[in-house]
């Protein structure tokens, strides 16, 4: 469980990048954590990671104060930063290295999804890797270390198009009841059909954290013609009409969602995402 209590950040004296942020995340869900360039991801995740410090408010990470990078602290949680780099040793001298750092690392997990990402278990050495294949080599570790908690920032950029599906069936296939997994990009197609609950920062503040299925239930993508319907929350053009999203005010059948789409509608419309989805913790 990751719990945010009216965070705020800032670098040095620079103006605040969250302000007041309360979050609770939970276990059992993979949560996609979304916002356009420089809206504060990176550093959200740095700070859940304790590698950043709150300027005020606090964090809990189980129970944990990040901050402390106590070892039980280190042990149960894996942090992905979005650029990897990665030192000029040989995969298994990593491998050999950085596993005693995480008592729950099963090797066989990591052979299984570094062959899942075609990557031979012979790679040789770590600095010569591709972008895409360090970032392959680095989920398949994160992932093998079984900690309870699971941070990526940026995982996909870098994957080829096959890869990005494989990515979606490795993470989706391990998540368990008691691991939390944060993933974050402006890529919002990437997490298509993985994630399950998204969160949502804009003008340095939460603007959504809600479950896919709330989402579904408040919220409708459709296809419109010409004239727009009167509660349209955002409308672009498209071959066929408009694609819109609308408020689900008469509880229909729901809609497939179209994340992008979801994005697009909070961005323009942040006071009203902001009444449909009144979170408990905003
Ligand atoms: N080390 C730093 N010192 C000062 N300002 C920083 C530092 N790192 C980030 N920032 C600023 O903080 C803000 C948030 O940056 P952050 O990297 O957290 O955003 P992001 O949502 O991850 O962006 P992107 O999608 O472009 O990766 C930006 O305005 C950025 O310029």
């Amino acid at each position: 469980m990751i719990n945010l209590d009216n965070v705020t950040f800032r670098y040095g004296r620079k103006q605040p990048v969250l302000q007041e942020l309360s979050i609770q995340l939970k276990p059992g869900h993979i949560y996609g954590l979304l916002g356009s360039n420089g809206a504060g991801k990176s550093s959200l995740m740095r700070l859940m990671a304790g590698l950043l410090y709150p300027t005020d408010g606090h964090i809990r990470v189980n129970g944990r104060e990040p901050r402390r990078r106590e070892p039980a602290f280190l042990e149960d949680l894996f942090f992905l930063p979005e650029d990897i780099d990665l030192p000029a040793i040989t995969f298994a001298r990593y491998v050999a290295t950085m596993r005693a750092f995480y008592p729950r690392f099963n090797d066989e997990q990591f052979r299984a999804y570094l062959r899942a990402f075609q990557l031979p278990s012979t790679i040789g050495w770590l600095d010569e890797l591709s972008l895409g294949q360090r970032k392959k080599f680095i989920i398949s570790f994160g992932l093998a270390t079984n900690t309870s908690v699971l941070l990526m920032d940026e995982p996909t950029n870098g994957l080829d198009i096959p890869s990005k599906a494989q990515f979606r069936k490795v993470v989706s296939a391990a998540l368990l009841p008691d691991r939390l997994v944060v993933i974050s990009t402006h890529q919002v197609r990437d997490l298509d059909a993985l994630i399950d609950a998204v969160v949502l920062l804009n003008d340095h503040e939460l603007l959504l954290n809600a479950p896919l299925e709330q989402v579904s239930q408040r919220l409708r993508f459709e296809i419109s013609g010409r004239d727009l319907p009167a509660d349209v929350l955002y409308a672009e053009p498209s071959l066929r009409g408009h694609a819109i999203v609308r408020e689900n005010v008469d509880a229909a059948d729901d809609t497939p969602i179209d994340l992008e789409r979801l994005f697009n509608a909070a961005i323009s419309s942040p006071q009203r995402m902001k009444t449909l989805f009144p979170a408990q913790k905003r």
